[in-house]
Order: C-alpha cells, then sequence, then structure tokens
C-alpha cells in the first residue's frame, strides 16, 4: 500500500523525463489588452529528475501544449474563424505556434501551482495537462531585459544547438517566441512558491552582456510582446539547471516576410496540422516551381490559405504523461531523489522501416550554407540566382501526391505518380525512389517533409536548415509527418550524384540535374560527414599502391572507396571494375570469350583459362608440405589439407551431415529439399548436379568423348574410362571381406554381396524367377515377350543377350578366342575354357550331397539329381516318353521325325545316334572291340 508520503505511480519514463526537464518557468503574454498577465494562470511546476530528457520527448512535450492562443482567441471571438484568428495572432506577434492538441487542455488548472504540494496536486492529472502544465512560454525579450538567467545558464545558451521553444502552460495564453533559450535551475530547494522573489532571484543571473548581445543579434527583438513581468508570474524556478530542447514546429510552412529587413529575417514557424490538407496540395503552381522575386516571397511551401486551414490541426501523437515515482516524508518534502527512468517507450515501430539506430549514425544532411537563401539555386550553373537561372531557366516542379490529413503512411503515399519506392541498388541501404518512366533534367521536387527539431535527431533521416549562423533540422524519421523525398539514397560518390539537394526558404528541395532513364534511382549527396559516416568516404589509407596509369590509379582506388559504380543493367549487380561487369555479363549473354588454343575448352573468366591451361603444361604449383600431394588450384590444396587436419568444416543443419567442401555439403542439401535444378531441354530429365546433366546430355548427343589410349574402347563418362582402365592395369579394387572375390567396380560388389546374404531382390511378375541383378531380370523378361534385340548381320540369327550374339558372331568369324595351354583346346567361350580346364586338374567341383557323385560341371550335377528326386522334366509331345536329360528328349524326337543325322562316309549307312554310327564304322575299320575269351 502506498503511504501518504510516498507517491508512487507507475510512470511512462518517456514523459515523465520530458516533463521533469521542462522548467517551471512560465510567462504570459499579453494577446489582448483587456487581459493582464496577472489575470493569467502561469504555471511553474518542477519535478525532480536525475535524468535527462530524451529529444523525442521534449518535442513530444512541446506538441502536447500550448493550444491556448488559439484557445484564448476562440474565448475572445467565439464565433470568429478560428485560422483566420490564429493567422492575425501570428501575423501581428509573430509567434511560434507549437502543436498542440487544445481539445486536451480542456480543464487544465489555470492555476499557479504555488506549492510542492500543489505540484504533486497535478501530477496525477490528465497527461495531457501535464505536458501543458510543464510548458513554458518566455519571450527572449524578457530574458534580455530582465537578465533572467543566472550565470550558470550560460552554458546553454548557444544559439547555434540549443535553439528552443517555448509555450506557455495557460490555456488560454499562449505566446511562444522563437529562437530562446530555457534556463532550469537545480537551486529550487530555497525557494517557496509563494515567494515572488523567488524567480526574480533567478532571473538576476544573466550576467553575461556578450551572450545575451549574441542572442538578440540572432533573434529579431519583439517589441509589440510585452513580457517584462514574466517572471513575476512564474512562481516555482526551474528544474536541473539544464537546457531545454523542444521541436520548434513540425512542418515546412515557412513564411517570411518580406517588406522590412527585419521581417525577412523572422521565420514564423507553425506547428499546427490538424486541418492540414496537404502541404504540398498548397503550392500556389502546382507543376511549375516559380521563381519570382524574393521579397514577394512566392516559394511558399505552404500557402498562406492552406496555413490558415492547418491551425488546429494536430497530427502528432501526444505521449501520455504520467506522474514519477516519487518519494515524501510525513511533511510532504520530498526524501528520495526519482529513481533513474525507466528507458524511454519509444512507439512501436514500423517491421518495414529501414533501421539506422544500428549504424549509431551521429550526423545529418548538411548543405554547404548559401549565400542567400532566398535565391534559387540552380545545379547546373552552380550559383544562385534571384530568380529563374538565367541560363538554363525555371524549374518544373513536381508536387507530391495528395494524402488524407492523417495517414501513418504519408510518406509512402505522397510519391509522385512518375516515381516509384523500391529496394534500393545500393547494397544495404534499405529503400529507395526510382524513376518510373524516366524523368527529364531540372525538375524540383520538395520542400523535404518532416518535423522540426532544434537538434539533429541523428536518425538517418535529418536534414540541417541553416539561417545564417543558426540552424534547424528537420526530421524525416516518423513516416506519418515525412514525405517520399525520405527514402531518396545516397549516391556513392558526390559526383555520382543525379539529384542536387539546395535549401530554398527554409525549405529543402532536390532538383534533377540530368535526364533520367525508366528505373533508374534517385541520387542525392548527403553532404561530405554523413557521407563519412556512411563509409562512402573513408579517411585517407596510406597505400603504397603506385602506377604511371591514371586509370590504373583510379581502378585501385575503388578498393579503398569501396566504389562500385559498374552496374549490371540485367540484374543490377554493382561492380567495382568494368572488366569485372564485363566477366558478369557472360552470366546473361552466355558468352564464353576465353578460349584454349590446345584444346576446346572455353570459360567466361580468363582465370579459369589459366587453370585449365596446368592442364596442357603439367604444372602443379599448389603443393602440400605433409605429402607429395600437389594441385592446380590452390583451393584444391586447402581441400587436400583437409585430409591431414581431419576437418570437416561444412555442417548440415538438418541431419548432421559434415563434409570438408562447401559444394559438398551444397550439394547434399539438395536431399533435403528435393531440388532438381539442373533441366534437360531435351527430355523431361532432371538432376541435382550440373556435370550429371551434361553427362546426360551426351545420350542426346552420341558423343564419346572419352577414349582409353591401350585399347579402342570409347565412352561418354569418364567414371566409365576409369573403371575400363582397370582391365588394362588389372586393378581390382573393391575387395570382398567374406570371400576373395575382387573386381573393378563398387556396383559389381555389391551385386556380389547378394551371394553372401542370398538376397534376391529382383522378381518376375508372369513367373516368380528371382535373381540378383536387374540386368538379369531384364533379360528374362524376354522368354516372356519373346523379344530378341539382338541380330546377326550375317544370318537369321537372333537373341535376348548381346554377349550370346558376341558368341555367336565367332562362328562367321571363326574366332575362337579362349585356347588351353595345356592342349591347345580352343573355344570361343570363357565359360567352355574354364570347364574344360578341369579335364587337367581333374577338378570335380560339383558334388552330390545325397550319394558320391561328384562332377566337373553344374548342369551334370542338376542332371544326377533327378536320379534321387525321380524327376523327369523332358517330356514327349508326340508319346509319352518322359527322360531326366533335354540330350535324351532331342535323341528320342528323331523316332518321331524318322531324321537320321549320322551319316557314314563310307557307304549310305545313316542312323539317329552317334553312338550306333561309331558302332557301324567298326565295319569299315576292322576293329574289334570285344575279343573271345578263346581268344579268337
Ligand atoms: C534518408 S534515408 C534514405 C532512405 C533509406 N534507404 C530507407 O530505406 O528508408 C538515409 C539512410 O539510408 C541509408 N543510405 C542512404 N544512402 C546510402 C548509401 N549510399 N549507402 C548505404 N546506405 C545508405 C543510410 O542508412 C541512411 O542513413
Amino acid at each position: 500500500m502506498e503511504s501518504e508520503n510516498e507517491i508512487i505511480n507507475d510512470f511512462d519514463s518517456t514523459t515523465q523525463t520530458s516533463v521533469n526537464t521542462m522548467s517551471a518557468r512560465v510567462s504570459v503574454v499579453t494577446l489582448n489588452s483587456d487581459r493582464k498577465q496577472g489575470d493569467f494562470s502561469c504555471v511553474c511546476v518542477k519535478m525532480e529528475t536525475d535524468e535527462w530528457y530524451t529529444d523525442n520527448t521534449a518535442a513530444d512535450l512541446y506538441s502536447g501544449c500550448a493550444k491556448s492562443e488559439q484557445v484564448l482567441w476562440e474565448e475572445r471571438q467565439p464565433d470568429c474563424n478560428k485560422q483566420d484568428a490564429f493567422n492575425v495572432v501570428h501575423e501581428q506577434r509573430g509567434c511560434l505556434q507549437m502543436d498542440q492538441d487544445y481539445t486536451k487542455q480542456d480543464g487544465l488548472t489555470s492555476e499557479c501551482v504555488k506549492s510542492e504540494q500543489m505540484e504533486y496536486e497535478i501530477l496525477p492529472q490528465d497527461v495531457t495537462r501535464q505536458a501543458c502544465v510543464d510548458s513554458v512560454c518566455v519571450n527572449k525579450n524578457t530574458i534580455s531585459n530582465s537578465n533572467a538567467y543566472t550565470a550558470q545558464d550560460e552554458q546553454f545558451l548557444n544559439p547555434n544547438t540549443d535553439q528552443s521553444y517555448i509555450t506557455t502552460n495557460d490555456p488560454n495564453y499562449v505566446c511562444g517566441i522563437a529562437k530562446q533559450y530555457v534556463n532550469t535551475d537545480t537551486d529550487n530547494e530555497n525557494r517557496t512558491e509563494n515567494d515572488p522573489n523567488a524567480l526574480c532571484d533567478h532571473s538576476n543571473a544573466i550576467e553575461n552582456q556578450a551572450q545575451l548581445a549574441y542572442l538578440n543579434s540572432v533573434f529579431p527583438k519583439r517589441e509589440e510582446i510585452e513580457l517584462s513581468n514574466v517572471d513575476q508570474y512564474c512562481t516555482r524556478p526551474t528544474v536541473g539547471g539544464e537546457r531545454i530542447q523542444k521541436e520548434r514546429y513540425s512542418n515546412l510552412d515557412v513564411h517570411r516576410h518580406s517588406n522590412s529587413e527585419k521581417d525577412d529575417s523572422e521565420i514564423l514557424l507553425e506547428r499546427d496540422k490538424r486541418k492540414r490538407e496537404s502541404c504540398h496540395a498548397t503550392l500556389a503552381e502546382p507543376n511549375r516551381f516559380l521563381c519570382e522575386d524574393s521579397s514577394s516571397g512566392v516559394v511558399q511551401p505552404m500557402s498562406p490559405s492552406s496555413r490558415d486551414s492547418e491551425v488546429n490541426a494536430v497530427t502528432r501523437t501526444v505521449l501520455s504523461l504520467k506522474p514519477a515515482k516519487i518519494k515524501l516524508n510525513e511533511k510532504g518534502d520530498r526524501v528520495k531523489k526519482v529513481k533513474r527512468m525507466k528507458k524511454a517507450k519509444t512507439l512501436k515501430k514500423d517491421k518495414t522501416e529501414y533501421s539506422h539506430q544500428e549504424r549509431n549514425l551521429t550526423s545529418c544532411m548538411n548543405l554547404e550554407p548559401r549565400d542567400n537563401d532566398h535565391f534559387l539555386y540552380c545545379g547546373e550553373c552552380n550559383s544562385e540566382f534571384e530568380g529563374d537561372c538565367p541560363v538554363h531557366g525555371p524549374y518544373n516542379y513536381i508536387q507530391d501526391k495528395e494524402v488524407p490529413e492523417v495517414d501513418p503512411l504519408k510518406a509512402d503515399h505522397t510519391v509522385p505518380d512518375c516515381l516509384v519506392i523500391k529496394t534500393s541498388k545500393i547494397a544495404g541501404a534499405g529503400l529507395g525512389v526510382f524513376s518510373k518512366e524516366g524523368l527529364e533534367s531540372r525538375v524540383m521536387f520538395g520542400p523535404y517533409g518532416g518535423n522540426i527539431f532544434a537538434e539533429n535527431q541523428k536518425s538517418g533521416y535529418c536534414w540541417q536548415v541553416k539561417e545564417g549562423k543558426a540552424s534547424h533540422f528537420v526530421d524525416a524519421q516518423n513516416k506519418a509527418t515525412s514525405n517520399w523525398m525520405r527514402y531518396v539514397n545516397c549516391a556513392m560518390t558526390e559526383a555520382d550524384k543525379n539529384l542536387v539537394a539546395f535549401q530554398y526558404k527554409g525549405g529543402i528541395y532536390y532538383c534533377t540535374l540530368k535526364q533520367f532513364s525508366p528505373g533508374e534511382e534517385l541520387l542525392v549527396w548527403y553532404g561530405d560527414e554523413f557521407a563519412k559516416e556512411l563509409g562512402l568516404i573513408r579517411d585517407k589509407i596510406v597505400c603504397s599502391y603506385s602506377s604511371k596509369n591514371s586509370g590504373h590509379v583510379n581502378k585501385h582506388k575503388r578498393i579503398h572507396t569501396g566504389l562500385r559504380q559498374y552496374t549490371c543493367e540485367v540484374c543490377g549487380y554493382l561492380f567495382k571494375r568494368s572488366d569485372h561487369l564485363k566477366t558478369h555479363m557472360s552470366i546473361h549473354t552466355g558468352e564464353r570469350p576465353y578460349k584454349c588454343e590446345e584444346c576446346d575448352y572455353d570459360c567466361k573468366h580468363s582465370h579459369h583459362l589459366k587453370i585449365h591451361m596446368r592442364i596442357h603444361t603439367g604444372e602443379r604449383p599448389y603443393k602440400c608440405e605433409e605429402c607429395d600431394y600437389a594441385c592446380k588450384q590452390s583451393s584444391y590444396l586447402k581441400i587436400h589439407m583437409r585430409l591431414h587436419t581431419g576437418e570437416r568444416q561444412y555442417k548440415c543443419g538438418e541431419c548432421g551431415y559434415e563434409c570438408k567442401r562447401s559444394d559438398d555439403l551444397k550439394r547434399h542439401m539438395k536431399i533435403h529439399t528435393g531440388e532438381r535444378q539442373f533441366k534437360c531441354g531435351e527430355c523431361g530429365y532432371e538432376c541435382k548436379r550440373s556435370y550429371h546433366l551434361k553427362a546426360h546430355m551426351r545420350i542426346h548427343t552420341e558423343e564419346r568423348q572419352y577414349k582409353c589410349g591401350e585399347c579402342g574402347y570409347e565412352c561418354k563418362h569418364s567414371h566409365h574410362l576409369k573403371i575400363h582402365m582397370r582391365i588394362h592395369t588389372g586393378e581390382r579394387l573393391y575387395k570382398c571381406e567374406e570371400c576373395d572375390y575382387a573386381c573393378k567396380q563398387s556396383s559389381s560388389l555389391k551385386l556380389h554381396m547378394r551371394i553372401h546374404t542370398g538376397e534376391r531382390q529382383y522378381k518376375c511378375g508372369e513367373c516368380g524367377y528371382e535373381c540378383k541383378h536387374s540386368g538379369n531380370l531384364k533379360i528374362h523378361m524376354r522368354i516372356h515377350t519373346g523379344e530378341r534385340p539382338y541380330k546377326c548381320e550375317e544370318c537369321d540369327y537372333a537373341c535376348k543377350q548381346s554377349s550370346s550374339l558376341k558368341i555367336h558372331m565367332r562362328i562367321h568369324t571363326g574366332e575362337r578366342q579362349y585356347k588351353c595351354g595345356e592342349c591347345g583346346y580352343e573355344c570361343k567361350r570363357s565359360g567352355d575354357l574354364k570347364r574344360h580346364m578341369r579335364i587337367h586338374t581333374g577338378e570335380s567341383p560339383y558334388t552330390c550331397k545325397m550319394c558320391d557323385y561328384a562332377c566337373k560341371e553344374s548342369g551334370s550335377l542338376k542332371r544326377h539329381m533327378r536320379i534321387h528326386t525321380g524327376e523327369s522334366p523332358y517330356t514327349c509331345k508326340m508319346c509319352d516318353y518322359a527322360c531326366k536329360a533335354s540330350d535324351s528328349l532331342k535323341k528320342h524326337m528323331r523316332i518321331h521325325t524318322g531324321e537320321s543325322p549320322y551319316t557314314c562316309k563310307m557307304c549310305d549307312y545313316a542312323c539317329k545316334a552317334s553312338g550306333s554310327l561309331k558302332k557301324h564304322m567298326r565295319i569299315h575299320t576292322g576293329e574289334k572291340l570285344y575279343k573271345s575269351v578263346l581268344g579268337v
């Protein structure tokens, strides 16, 4: 529970700090004669804090303050047109009208806060009121005339940097004077609220008359505003002894009086916006920027009428103010310092907003000082003219697109039809502005829209506007209060800019310096300082590069500047060097300008040719220090070194796969993505690797580029040649761990392994046939289809397998390539020779498990096994005969055909069986095989 002594409220620190830093010095400006200052309720509130406000919050506070002038006018002339009234005030008083929401001021206490207690009473009030209460209106003249500042204030009175606008907290009366400084006082504890001298003490403080003189010289006097007694109304001194910086105006409604020199120097700035249409819709001549006599003040980004209509407009969001956590003792005195505020809450940012915070910018966009802000600058002549450029004539002015009064994306929506906002071609620059269909030279845009601040907002969207020695800042960070010009990026060098920025009558304008082609990005120069921060200009680098050729030096310089001025028109890629762009273009044109004179090789990059040439020269300049490895490219050596280090630096995030080469990982990732990016234009073939497609394309070309130097073997794929070469080298890399089998191809070993596993993965759907090789199943299927694709060109022979045809062909060639080294036996098949060799070795590898039978051929064992099974698979279709061997059936069939293929060469004898002929031959030879036991 809160005690009486503790007022601890949750406080929005953003606003809290603002509130706290708003000095409690209040003054009232007499705006009509029937009121005296004494009647006005001036409020001076002090809230202690140990933290200074942030720039924004100060601005917000101000924006929340001081509608009073308008309110007052309405009070006095309830029927009158508010805007007119406001204008009159402005014109007459030359006051600065701050942005304000008077609806929020309703009910604001008009009483001065005269005690700490009262101060605390105010705290919980409507937060908007709070803001108003805390705002201050101080007349500069008052300061100068009344010595209203203490000595310690001097340091805060630098008009170049610390201008502030102060608005009255009085709900009824407001008069802010431009370019004012407010001091806050740390020593407020000694003052009593009711002590009218308190402020006077405080006011006595400006001792540095030189400073004041300077102030006076910078800021015009406003004699008509009588504020000499202002201090007496300010019952509370200010806080903190710190300066207050406030947003002065929120748009570029810069209106100048030209009838006197004095007026000319005045800038009436309006902070406005509730009824604002669009400042860009208010130009007198929308499509043509008029450049007339400066004295007539023609360039008015906002016409008086529109300005009038804006008087009551509020476009800013007033941040809510909550009371600070303040501890009091029984007497109500503060006993503790307010805790440090939490970090300021900021409005939620548009996620698409380009983040400049990361850059930690400290500079802003900045122009060289101009001679005369009323003169119009011509980018072509680099001179200012009082009117149109006498050489190049008038500018063509293109105004912003009209947008609704309240539009959170006003900046995006104001872009004229001839332009478009999209991603910049400058890497990392975020969005940019591009011409849609081209633009003429001397087209003028502007003014740069945004909120106006006394200080650089360091937002990356801030232009500095200079007025003599003083300046203010137009910040376009907020899209709701800026225009499209916020998206225009900085050129890479000043020479590359195609827009010139210049200041005219307090506004920043951009003007095209050349004709734009469609799709060209608008680029302005932000000034050297900011460009340096963006890394576009670098401090001098000590570099020893030298060359007599200035072109080479210029090329080299880009290494330091990072400048990429060569743009690929096809894809927008930027290059530092024209030759790099040229090389890059071959991607789009498909051109391969670098050709090998030794072979057909061509490529897109000269260095690829250089590497390629090492194939011909045999040069392997990159050598491993650990082993004998040498290679043609440094990258190979790098990869090779991983063999020694064991390093597998590339890891797959999906499955833990690790590899030594990025390419491998890239390839691997396609497993996960399923991507097959390489497609054959001839057939539908798709694959994951370019070289697979390349190899595939040879199907269509029939090209067999790989040739064996030993025999005439040709093939389409290098790895086939590699495998083939093992025939010549006898190399059998792949070895079975179960038996002695070794082979030349990994796939053969894979198949072999099925012998051990027994796996027969290929099955015939027609007959249940199973086999270990897909090729065998394919051949088998021809039994069912009757297909005999291999045909002999010499005779009618056709067969199911290419190997059968090969063997068959030996009938025609008479070739018997397999020869027995023991007996001269020759045959056409390796299998026959193998079988034959068993005669010499006596080997009978096929043994019967039922009896002792052993034989040399598997077929013999198969036949033998039928003795045990009783199986007679060969059956005669003419009679019931059945037998165990195909030969027997063949012989039997001759009974039915009458065929007698065995004929005697000595007589006409012919028979059906070779045995019969053999017997018959003995008649002619006289051979008697069987002798009588009697010896006859
Ligand atoms: C006025 S804004 C320009 C619009 C900005 N590109 C956007 O997307 O909102 C200026 C900011 O854009 C970026 N920028 C502009 N020109 C650039 C350049 N040439 N190189 C890198 N960044 C650049 C910087 O972050 C700079 O602070």
